[in-house]
């Protein structure tokens, strides 16, 4: 029982939701964290895999004829936890042997205190109608999701739509951060976001309950954008485990090669993430169109602008300006992902191989995906409903270029108007 445990007595159980790219990158941060954590995390972490068969091919540095691995087609899960490698979406990466893959996503989360959600944005939703009744009810969470959840009731940070969901608080990260440079080691930064209504002042609507007989259980209000407010009762975590804070966030996930600094912007954090992405595929267009690094500098300009004049205009009352710039989230994350992300360079392979760019996406990304295609429609249908795609001429050309309605040469023009 966690009630007859001492303060601090309790180890938290780390599990990842989600094992592409990014998602295995930040497993093995965490793993690596909480191998050496002193008692603060639980050693085995959990890595949700949604299971697919694959076949190591005999070029692989692992193709071994006589092995039964190498007989036919294979479990992901099973190839991952046999090398201790994802052969598929993090090649050439070792994992800690202390992560371990699970194709169940209900064992995966069981009686775990901190869900890292990290999944490709368009599969979060039914991952999360999944995880209902679940998980313990003062989980915590961090979404590592770069994308934005537009639905007929406006935008959301998916950090939201996620503690919506499942009755948690949900914190973000996000940073510039390519997965394979971060799971090769080498120095990077990235950006924690993490404000939950505690019983403290942070938050900036808390109030207990007045109908609730127990302090256990704090309701906070959220408005959104459409202007709707959400309770969620929020479960403090029992005192038995180490508190979930800025501290012990760092300890999940700063490594010597990642430096995680903590703010309280969660709206900051995500937006950043979500819509730069939005910005490398017109940075990806106007370089395969050889127009040179300054046309490149002037979308990155437009597109730093837009992100900026978008934050204060949806989220104005929770983002601070300052996360743009300061944070590894904001410009650093526009300027890592407009010079070697996966939207720029399949936005760029597009031009030179004159196919769309979603054609790029399933030849050259095995199985890995873009979030700005989706999001610049998302986000599109968000400010046409609205009547504002003018003010964001250069969120709205990527639109209308993805849909073959304007072509990127007609960018600067687009832009001058
Ligand atoms: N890759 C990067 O460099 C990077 C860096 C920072 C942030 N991000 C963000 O992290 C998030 C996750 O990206 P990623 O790179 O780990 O993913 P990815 O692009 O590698 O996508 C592949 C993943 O999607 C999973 N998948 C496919 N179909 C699915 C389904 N129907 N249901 C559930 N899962 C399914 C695959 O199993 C695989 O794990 C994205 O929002 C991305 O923008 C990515
Ligand atoms: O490869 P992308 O374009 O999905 O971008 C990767 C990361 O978000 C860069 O920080």
């Amino acid at each position: 029982m966690v009630g007859s445990l001492g303060p601090n007595s309790r180890k938290h159980k780390v599990t990842v939701v989600g094992s592409g790219n990014w998602g295995t990158a930040i497993a093995k941060i965490v793993a690596e964290n909480a191998a050496n954590s002193n008692g603060i995390f639980e050693e085995k972490v959990e890595m949700w895999v949604y299971e697919e068969k694959i076949e190591i091919p005999e070029t692989s540095p692992h193709y071994d004829a006589s092995s039964p691995l190498c007989q036919g087609e294979q479990n992901l899960t099973d190839v991952i936890n046999k090398l201790n490698e994802n052969i598929k979406y993090l090649p050439g990466v070792r994992l800690p042997t202390n992560l371990h893959a699970n194709p169940s996503l209900e064992d995966a989360v069981k009686d775990s205190t901190i869900l890292v959600f990290n999944l490709p944005h368009q599969f979060i939703l039914r991952i999360c109608d999944q995880l209902k009744g679940k998980i313990l009810p003062y989980a915590r969470g961090i979404s590592c999701i770069k994308g934005v959840d537009v639905n007929e009731n406006g935008i959301h940070l998916f950090s939201e739509t996620i503690g919506k969901r499942l009755g948690i608080y949900c914190g973000a990260l996000s940073g510039a951060n390519i997965a394979n440079e971060v799971a090769q080691e080498k120095w990077s930064e990235t950006s924690i976001a993490y404000d939950p209504p505690h019983l403290d002042s942070k938050c900036p609507t808390p109030h207990r309950s007045p109908n609730s007989s127990t302090v256990d259980i704090v309701e906070f209000e959220h408005k959104d954008t459409s202007g709707q407010i959400s309770d969620v009762k929020l479960q403090p975590v029992p005192n038995e485990y180490p508190p979930v804070d800025h501290a012990l966030l760092k300890r999940l996930f700063h490594r010597p090669y990642f430096h995680a600094s903590v703010v309280n912007d969660v709206a900051g954090v995500s937006l950043g993430g979500a819509l730069k992405n939005i910005v490398a595929l017109a940075a990806g267009w106007v370089d395969g169109m050889g127009w040179g690094d300054n046309a490149k500098a002037a979308v990155m300009r437009v597109g730093l602008l837009e992100m900026v004049k978008f934050g204060e205009k949806f989220f104005g009352a929770t983002i601070e300006n300052r996360t743009f710039t300061e944070e590894s989230a904001g410009v650093a994350d526009l300027i890592t992902s407009c010079s070697g992300g996966r939207n720029f360079r399949c936005a760029r392979l597009s031009i030179e191989r004159n196919l769309p760019v979603e054609e790029i996406e399933k030849t050259e990304l095995n199985g890995q995906k873009l979030q700005g295609t989706l999001t610049a429609i998302e986000v599109n249908r968000f400010l046409s409903k609205q009547g504002l795609e003018n003010e964001f001429p250069l969120f709205t050309a990527v639109y209308q270029i993805l849909q073959g309605k304007m072509s990127v040469a007609d960018i600067p023009h687009h832009l001058e108007c």
